[in-house]
């Protein structure tokens, strides 16, 4: 087994050979790496036949992923070791949903799961039994983006049940719009913060709290049960916990979800549970070679590291997943977004690229100029749904034919005699795509990023699971309340400017 360093070098200098070999010759070189180079898994079909790394680069990579011992460090994910170093964690949402570790933390965890989750189908029942109609669930960060993307992409718009509102932002014309569409003897408001500790949702829970009619529909999410009691008197019944050993980007699966539950069903809920538990067991059980996971991580860091590329695009050609890029902005750069390794020495290389993205085709009308014909190579996430579920047939098959198009005019490029026309190509994607957007695959698809994040921390040497650079901001908030309130002044001189302007037009 070569050391991580040879591995990494041998990578880069095989990409830099490579540099004259186009996207587009790689495939026609080797047009058996279409079918070679993807996965089936379940509801879920990926495909990195347009990625820029021939069968020698991806030999490499895999020695990398050995080196690095990637198979041990999965198993050691599932059997829920402190792979949150800084912490000294586990870091179990797979046990949320999978129960395939024999190791007794993770059977503890995935026990106390299930209580969880036969509580949460007990809320659901009560609730849907009850005058409520509308359910405000107010987070932020892990506590409301996942929520609220899974919602948003599976709610049925007939199915008749609750009407989700999610709170997040401290922004009080985000509170004031919201409350002039609801009714306070038919809204359930939901708290959810892991830490209940955040200031948005506290100060938002207090507008949420004094706005309701009866307090007995306040409920809270946490793993601080004592500070919901304390601070908003809401009693143990009308709490469902969250733990540690549960990072809040990686918490959709834990009672974080139950605005999902409550939009979908609870039997939708466990189905996305079942489809994350599918991508749990294939990357699990799957050699590195035969794992998506795997796949997914060394792509990025032959982007990343082999070809320098600096940000990554992850575009949904459907709708009901607008928010995907949201969600994955906090899941990849909150994870990755580090420069230290879990050692406390610095990296020995760049990490998380610059994650962005919008929905197809939209974004074809926005930044595709800049994809196409710009300086910088961007990498792309394709996501499609092959089967979107209307029956509007022809913006069906023109979606699909815009998703191919992309993905082959982004790899292949064009010639032109006027070089205002000419394509470069070489701009490479992997395909994800879906059978249908129902909880089962969008549970697998969700399960992947995760491990793909993981595995990328890995690589790279860095811990995934802590999140010290959201701290200083916070701190610095809380210090400038006073001199926002004329009781202080700032110390920054500009700072100190800035803080006259804004007050002399508040
Ligand atoms: O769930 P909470 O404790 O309220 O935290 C909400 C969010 O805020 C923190 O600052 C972190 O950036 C996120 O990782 C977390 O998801």
């Amino acid at each position: 087994m070569t050391n991580p360093a040879a591995s990494h070098d041998a990578m880069r200098t095989h990409a830099t050979r490579l540099q004259t070999t186009s996207l587009r010759s790689l495939v026609e070189g080797d047009p058996a790496r279409a079918t070679d180079f993807a996965f089936r898994i379940g509801p879920l079909y990926v495909n990195f036949a347009r990625q820029g790394y021939d069968r020698e680069a991806l030999d490499q990579l895999f020695s990398l992923a050995e080196a690095n011992d990637l198979a041990g460090r999965i198993r050691a994910l599932f059997d829920g070791e402190p792979v949150n170093t800084t912490e000294h964690r586990p870091a179990l949402h797979t046990a949320l949903r999978s129960d395939l570790s024999d190791a007794p933390v993770a059977k503890a965890a995935h026990a106390q799961a299930i209580d969880v989750r036969a509580r949460m189908r007990g809320w659901v029942q009560a609730l849907a039994a009850g005058p409520v109609t509308d359910i405000v669930s107010i987070g932020i960060g892990g506590s409301d983006l996942g929520p609220r993307l899974a919602a948003g992409a599976l709610s049925e718009p007939a199915a008749g049940r609750f009407r989700l509102h999610f709170l997040s932002n401290i922004d009080g014309n985000a509170v004031e719009r919201m409350l002039a569409e609801l009714d306070p003897a038919r809204t359930a408001v939901l708290l959810v913060s892991k830490s209940f500790g955040t200031r948005e949702t506290l100060l938002n829970g207090e507008i949420l709290r004094d706005w309701l009619d009866d307090a007995s529909r306040l409920y809270a999410i946490t793993a601080n049960v004592d500070r919901a009691r304390e601070a908003f008197d809401i009693p143990a019944e009308r709490v469902l916990p969250m733990w540690d050993w549960v990072g809040g980007r990686y918490s959709l699966w834990s009672a974080v979800g139950l605005p999902v539950a409550l939009a979908i069903g609870m039997d939708g809920f466990e189905a996305m549970l079942a489809g994350a538990a599918e991508m749990d067991a294939h990357v699990l059980r799957q050699p590195l070679r035969q794992n998506v996971a795997v796949w997914h991580a060394l792509t990025a860091v032959w982007n990343r590291n082999a070809l320098g590329l600096s940000t990554q695009a992850v575009l949904p050609y459907d709708d009901r997943l607008k928010l995907l890029p949201n969600y994955l902005q906090q899941l990849v750069m909150e994870s990755l977004g580090k420069s230290v390794r879990a050692d406390g020495s610095p990296v020995t290389c760049d990490t998380v690229a610059a994650w962005w993205g919008g929905v197809g085709t939209d974004s074809q009308h926005s930044f595709f100029q800049a994809l196409h014909q710009g300086t910088q190579v961007v990498p792309l996430d394709l996501i499609g749904i092959a089967d979107p579920g209307h029956d509007y047939r022809a913006n069906r098959d023109e979606l699909h034919a815009n998703l191919l198009a992309q993905s082959e005019a982004l790899a292949n490029g064009d010639s032109h005699d006027d070089p205002h026309r000419v394509y470069p190509g070489g701009r490479p994607s992997t395909w994800l795509q879906l059978d249908r957007l129902e909880p089962r695959a969008l549970g697998a698809l969700l399960a992947l990023y995760e491990h793909s994040v993981y595995l990328q921390g890995v690589i790279w040497g860095i811990n995934p699971f802590d999140q010290f650079g959201v701290e200083l901001g916070k701190q610095l908030a809380s210090q400038l309340l006073p001199a926002l309130a004329g009781d202080a002044d700032a110390s920054d001189p500009v700072t100190r400017e800035l803080l006259a302007q804004l007050r002399g037009r508040a």
